[in-house]
């Protein structure tokens, strides 16, 4: 099991890092090396201290054997300066590994948050809609820095493979006998723990679904702070986090217990080892003191090496799971893509005369489908309230026309066009939307409005504000449109803030302007204000309001109501042969009043 995700995930952080992974790789070996080579220098160093022994035999690597001996060999100081070099040369590279490592973790973390971001952006409404935010905001967030710790231990584990073969080659050199003994001693408790490195992938599994699961319950409570104030259910909330925290402790716990013994094991054994390696050099090799010198510093430095071997395993093993979540989530956004645009499809005209529903149906496959054979226009220019009870059909056919969902069945048309056929980009462009909460940035006005036009300039600002009613608190604050508004600025009343959200919908001089129960919370005085702009906008734009009241629908040229998944339409009696739209010129739709916005791009 373990090898081939390992090897999955490697490949990942090669293509991820690109040259700078090969490099990193590349320095470690080359540390690894100096690390080694300064390592066999203290046998020379040591002969000169002790005057121990005469040549050193070197089996595996005879051209260091002979510079080695006593005929051949160096001297002190030029000895001396060599050692220099070596560790001098490792502290270096050391140095610039350090530096690539940190660049090849960042760019693989960076890779993997930014293509799961623009797989959730790109993915349909739908798709995005039947997953929980909280999933969306662990994948993004923790488990993006889990397989930053994926990474660093993948190296580790890299870096002690490379340690091992370098010390066993030049262990081998001075007695293949003892190396293989100490290479056997090490596979052999490897494999032994065996079941702690599965613990390890548990773990890591179990830890992804219970940190995503903590993440919802803290969202759903800090959002509903105030209702769970209001029903003294704060100590419930914490009562479960503390359920859940105890879970994943005692998980941690047993984690941590089972590589703690493994650490242990490694100890012992290496001790014993120790012990039986000095044994057998001495009463039964006789090696010469400075070869057991160095052979006892080389296995003293393996040792370590094979339980880091195992320690980043089982590390590296519960991290992997998060990276595995991560391209699952990425596979299913990107596998529900929403129809790219395509050449020749982006270019779609101003609305001039219908957005029209053609025999739609809507079946979200849950029991009866939502809507059936429903037809009925939303001209341009004009107001079009949609009414009906709760759940049936309204934001699903708003949803419809801003191209967030498809129907089941038959068609939306754009002037005679399927949207379908259209570049939904392009069309949304062309879309304002207004929600219940009209959702603020924490920042300034200005930086609020210019998420629906970022190069609108401050007099399209205050238009946009003037068009929406907006224009006479904004300027009584403090900033006026630098003003923060929001958690940590000032705090908008209910229906300030969604006089904002309508200004920032204007901005964008929209052909379709959508309400979607966008005074459902206001009071009579600020619906009565938002209902005013609405109606000084009459005439230069479609305007769709999906509302239960009586007070908003009463402004609109015809009320579309939904009953039982089909449509009742009154007073659109004077709609019936809709004149072509703008009459006066072709292109945007025209001003309607003196506090019509004007054009950010015109
Ligand atoms: N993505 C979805 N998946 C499954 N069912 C859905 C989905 N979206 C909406 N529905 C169902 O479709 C029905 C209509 O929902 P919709 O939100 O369009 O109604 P609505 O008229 O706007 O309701 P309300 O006035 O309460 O906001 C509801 O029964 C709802 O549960």
């Amino acid at each position: 099991m373990t090898i081939g995700p390992i090897a999955d995930f490697a490949g990942f952080v090669l293509r991820r890092s690109g040259g700078r992974g090969m490099m990193a790789l590349v320095l470690l070996l080359l540390g690894s090396l100096s690390e080694g080579v300064s390592i066999l220098l203290l046998i020379p160093l040591l002969q000169f201290a002790g005057g121990a022994g005469g040549g050193v035999p070197m089996a595996g690597l005879p051209l260091v054997g002979h510079l080695f001996d006593p005929a051949t060999r160096l001297s002190l100081v030029p000895l001396l300066g060599c050692f220099l070099a070596f560790v001098t040369a490792q502290a270096v590279l050391t140095r610039f590994k350090a530096v690539h490592v940190a660049r090849m973790m960042q760019l693989c973390v960076d890779a993997i948050r930014l293509r799961l971001f623009r797989a959730i952006g790109a993915a349909r409404w739908t798709r995005v809609a039947a997953t929980r935010a909280a999933d969306l905001q662990q994948a993004l967030t923790g488990d993006v820095e889990r397989v930053r710790a994926a990474v660093y231990n993948l190296l580790l584990l890299l870096q002690a493979l490379v340690m091992v073969a370098i010390y066993a080659v030049l262990a081998a050199a001075i007695s293949p006998v003892m190396t293989l003994f100490a290479i056997g001693v090490g596979s052999v408790v490897l494999l032994a723990l065996y079941p702690v490195r599965r613990r390890a992938t548990r773990f890591g599994e179990t830890l992804g679904a219970s940190l995503a699961d903590q993440q919802h319950m803290i969202s759903e409570f800090l959002a509903g702070m105030k209702v769970a104030k209001a029903f003294n259910a704060e100590a419930g909330y914490a009562a479960r986090l503390e359920a859940m925290l105890r879970d994943v402790r005692e998980e941690m716990i047993r984690f941590a217990r089972a590589t703690a013994n493994g650490t242990l094991l490694f100890q012992l054994v290496g001790a014993v080892a120790a012990v039986g390696f000095i044994h057998v050099s001495v009463a039964v090799l006789h090696l010469p003191l400075a070869r057991i010198a160095v052979l006892l510093f080389l296995f003293v430095r393996i040792g370590p090496r094979f339980n880091m071997i195992q320690d980043s395993l089982q590390q590296l093993l519960s991290h992997l799971p998060a990276w595995q979540d991560s391209r699952r989530l990425i596979a299913r956004f990107e596998a529900d893509r929403e129809k790219a645009e395509v050449a020749g499809l982006a270019a779609i005209p101003p609305l001039r005369q219908e957005i029209r529903f053609d025999q739609v149906g809507m079946d979200y496959g849950a029991g009866l489908p939502v809507l059936r054979d429903v037809s009925f226009a939303i001209p341009a220019g004009r107001i079009t309230a949609i009414a009906g009870p709760s759940g049936s059909g309204k934001t699903t056919l708003a949803d419809m026309v801003m191209g967030l969902v498809e129907p089941s069945a038959g068609r939306v048309l754009l002037d005679g066009r399927p949207l379908a056929h259209c570049g939904l980009r392009a069309w949304r462009d062309r879309v304002a939307y207004v929600p219940q909460d009209g959702f603020l940035l924490n920042d300034s006005i200005a930086a609020n409005l210019a998420v629906a036009a970022p190069g609108a300039d401050p007099a399209q600002m205050w238009a946009a504000l003037e068009a929406s009613g907006a224009a006479g608190f904004v300027a009584r604050m403090p900033a006026g449109l630098d003003t923060v508004v929001a958690d940590r600025g000032i705090r908008l009343s209910g229906g300030e803030r969604q006089r904002i959200a309508l200004a920032r919908a204007l901005l964008r001089r929209p052909d379709l302007l959508i309400l979607d129960e966008a005074t459902s919370a206001l009071d009579e005085d600020n619906e009565t204000l938002i209902i005013r702009s609405l109606e000084r906008l009459r005439g230069t734009m479609a305007i769709l309001i999906i509302a239960h009241r009586a007070r908003i629908t009463a402004i609109a040229d015809q009320v579309v109501r939904i009953e039982q998944g089909r449509v009742h339409i009154c007073g659109s009696a004077d709609l019936d042969g809709v004149v072509p739209f703008p009459p006066q010129r072709a292109g945007r739709a025209p001003a309607a009043s003196v506090t019509r916005p004007a054009s950010h791009g015109e």
